[in-house]
Formats: structure tokens, sequence, C-alpha cells
């Protein structure tokens, strides 16, 4: 029998946008959540705006622009999903302020990145992009003039996290000598080195690979001089994020022969959908192999994807389990059988606490179990308590000044 929860589960609306995995939506009804309207393409922000105000749960990719100003119109909202690794795409500070909780897959597409890379790595270093794109309008380049092996070549990677160390193990295994920077100190694997700055990096290899999350330090990190400071000769991957790159700066150093070639998989800006054009500077330089953001999309990725960010979801709705939530405080909480479940979501400021536990002594409400967790901007309080009281208490809970979000579940 699938839990009670605040709400009939045909009561809670659910939203998947950028035709996330069917395995989603299997694992949503398999927990009882069948209110799921399901889109292939991104919205717009005013048509976002108008869906997300109505709305217990949404579901999103890398396109779906969650700003403040739709946050803070999701009256009804939750929790979201992104059914991908980057949370860039959501104003993780709006998200938290207001007390929804945000889930990723930190892991589900490592390895697809990581192939996609490799197989760029080849191509790229023999040419193959021109030599393709000549095939197709009736050329014939052969030559082995600019192509070289992979075995001794240096990869530079960018970002030492789970893809990038994932990188390094197989480029190894190429025979490649892997050098790496990241901001942090980081176990190096098999034969890696980390190098101390980022110019150094540049200096040394022959293949450079951006594997950092889009944040303030990392956007424009390779802009006009980072690029110009690259080995002449040398070929930039970036499957991170557009924002990384100074995309017409790279396609300056591409035409102007100072880097041979380029993979890239992120865009500044990308297509809303399939239907929409492709804008960049980088059309038509024929040593720049572009993919339209796939690092990730392969169907294993996606299809665990789906499974393991719905599963979050309904198990947040089902149980309040925070845990891998890349907002809130984690909690991992047990059933609460023969119970019922407050959820109170506060501002973590002084005072709410004690006056949530006055709640409770003043009504004379026993409490079965109570679970708390908070960072720096929220306090996450979960408590049992005998189901005859939890209509009074989330009553008077919801009153509570810095409440953010209060839920009970049946
Ligand atoms: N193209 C795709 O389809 C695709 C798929 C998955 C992920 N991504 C992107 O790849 C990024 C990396 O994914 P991940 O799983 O490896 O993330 P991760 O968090 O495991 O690793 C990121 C690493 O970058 C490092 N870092 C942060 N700022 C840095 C800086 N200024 N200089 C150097 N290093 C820095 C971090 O310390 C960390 O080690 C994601 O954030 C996402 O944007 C793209
Ligand atoms: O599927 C997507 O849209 C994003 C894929 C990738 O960039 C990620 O962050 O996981």
């Amino acid at each position: 029998m699938t839990p009670q929860t605040s709400l009939q589960k045909d009561k809670i609306r659910i939203l998947l946008l950028e035709g996330v995995h069917q395995s989603a939506v299997d694992l949503l009804a398999s927990r009882g959540y069948t209110n799921v309207e399901y889109l292939k393409t991104s919205l717009p922000e005013d048509q976002l705006i108008e869906k997300i105000s109505n709305v217990h749960f949404i579901g999103i990719r890398s396109r779906t622009q969650l700003t403040r100003k739709v946050l803070e119109s999701a009256r009804k909202l939750v929790a979201i999903g992104c059914f991908c690794i980057g949370t860039n795409q959501v104003d993780l500070k709006a998200a938290t302020e207001l007390g929804i909780a945000v889930f990723n897959a930190p892991y589900s597409n490592t390895r697809s990145v990581a192939e996609l890379i490799i197989a760029e790595t080849i191509l790229t270093l023999r040419g193959i992009p021109a030599k393709n794109t000549a095939c197709h309008r009736g050329g014939w380049m052969k030559s082995a003039a600019g192509a070289f092996e992979a075995r001794g070549k240096t990869l530079g990677i960018i970002g030492y996290g789970a893809i990038g160390s994932q990188v390094s193990v197989l480029a190894e295994a190429l025979g490649m000598r892997v050098i790496f920077y990241d901001v942090v100190t980081k176990l190096p694997l098999g034969n890696a080195v980390q190098i101390s700055s980022l110019d150094e990096l540049l200096g040394e290899a022959d293949v450079v690979s951006l594997h950092v999350p889009e944040l303030p330090s990392t956007k424009m990190m390779m802009g006009p001089k980072q690029i110009a400071r690259m080995k002449p000769g040398a070929i930039l991957l970036n499957a991170s994020r557009g924002t990384v790159v100074d995309i017409e700066a790279l396609a300056e150093a591409l035409k102007s022969g100072h880097l041979a070639g380029a993979a890239i998989d992120v865009f500044p800006v990308e297509p809303r959908s399939n239907d929409d054009e492709f804008v960049s500077p980088l059309r038509g330089i024929d040593n720049a192999l572009l993919t339209p953001h796939i690092g990730g999309s392969t169907m294993e990725a996606q299809e665990n994807i789906g499974i393991e960010v719905a599963e979050k979801l309904a198990y947040y709705s089902d149980n309040g389990t925070t845990t891998s939530s890349v907002n809130f405080p984690e909690v991992a909480l047990p059933g609460h059988v023969g119970a019922h479940r407050l959820l109170h979501i506060h501002r973590n400021v002084p005072g709410v606490l004690s006056a949530i536990n006055q709640v409770f002594s003043e009504n004379n409400i026993n409490i079965s179990a109570q679970f708390l967790q908070t960072n720096e901007t929220l306090g996450y309080v979960v408590i049992d308590v005998d189901a005859e009281y939890s209509d009074l208490a989330l009553e008077k809970l919801k009153n509570i000044p810095g409440t953010l979000r209060c839920r009970v579940l049946f």
C-alpha cells in the first residue's frame, strides 16, 4: 500500500520538462504519482511562471531557467528535480530561501561524458572533424600532416571531479600523460599529476579538457589570454558549461591556426528545442567538432537519471528524506508507521526552534520522534506525532515567524 501524504497522490501535480526519460514517469507511477504533465521542451519564462504556480514538483534538465522570479511564483512547489548533473540553471540561493528542495543525479552520466571526451581526444588529434566535413563535400584530405596518436600526448584536465578523474583513468589507458588543475587538492588517480596553476597546465598540455561546474569563478576561465597561453597546435575540449569558454576567442584561435582543433558540446546560448536554430561563431569552422549538448545523453545515462531523480522526489514527498539534496540540510528519515509526520522548513534564525517546541508543550502534544538538521540558510525539523494532533500542530507551526514551508505526511 502506498503511504498517504498531506494531499491525495493524484492531487500532487508534477511537471516534467525537456523530455526526461520515460523511466522517471514509470518510477513516479509505481509510487502512486500519476498526475504528471510531460513536455519535450523547456518553456520560456512567461509560460513557465504560469505552469509552475500550480505544481508541487518540477523536473528539468539543463535548459529550463528556474530564476528567482520564476521560483517566487511557485507557491506550491515542494521540490525541483534536475535530471542531470549541473544545477546552475536553478537559482539555488532563491530556492533555498524559499524552502524548495533541489535534487540532481550527480553521477549517472559521468561515464557517458568521459567516454565522449576520449573519443573526441582521438578524433581531434587526427583532424577527423575537418576530414569528415571534406568528404561530405566531395573532398579527399588523405594526409598524415597534423594527425597524431593519443599515446604519449599530454592531456590537461581542468576540474578533477567525478568526470575529470574518470577521463584521467581512461586517458592513461590510452597511454596519455595526464596532468590536472583543480582549486581543491585531489588524490591523483594512476600516474596523473596535479599542477598548481592553470597557466602552467595550459603551457604543457597537448589537449585541454574542461570539467568544472558553472560558477562565478569559472565564467570565461578560458578567455583570450588563456587560449593564447595554450601550446600552438593544441586542442580544446569543452563538455562542461558554455560560459566557461570565450567562444569568440576560441573561434579566432581556430581560424588563425593557433589551435589545431576543438570539440565543443556546450555553448553560451543553446537552442531551447531541437526545432530551434543553433547559432554560434563556431559554425563553419571545420576543425571544430560541435555536438548539441549530448555529453550525458546516452540511453544508459538517461534511463538511470530518470530513475534516480524521480526516486529522490518521490521519497522526499512520501517520507521527508533529503539525502543528497543539493541545497537542503540532509536528513535520512525512518518510516513513520502509526504516526503523522510534520515537516517544518524555516529560516535558520534564532527563536524558531524554541517556538516549534513551545507549540508541542503548550498544546500537550506528545512527540514520538524528532529530527533536526540545519545549514546556514535553513532549518529542517521533522516531528512525528499521534495522528489526532497533526492538524492542530500543522496550523500552529505554519504561523511561526520564519516558517517557509510546512506540510504533514499521514
Ligand atoms: N556536457 C554534458 O552533457 C555534461 C554532463 C554532465 C556534466 N556536465 C558538466 O560538467 C561539470 C562537472 O561535472 P562533475 O560531475 O565532474 O562535477 P564535480 O563537482 O564532480 O567536479 C568539478 C570539479 O571542478 C573543480 N573546480 C571548481 N571550480 C574550479 C576552478 N575554478 N578551477 C579548477 N577546478 C575547479 C571542483 O573542485 C571539482 O573537483 C558539471 O558541473 C556540469 O556542468 C556536462
Ligand atoms: O541533459 C541535460 O540537459 C544536461 C546534461 C549535463 O549537462 C548535465 O549537467 O548533466
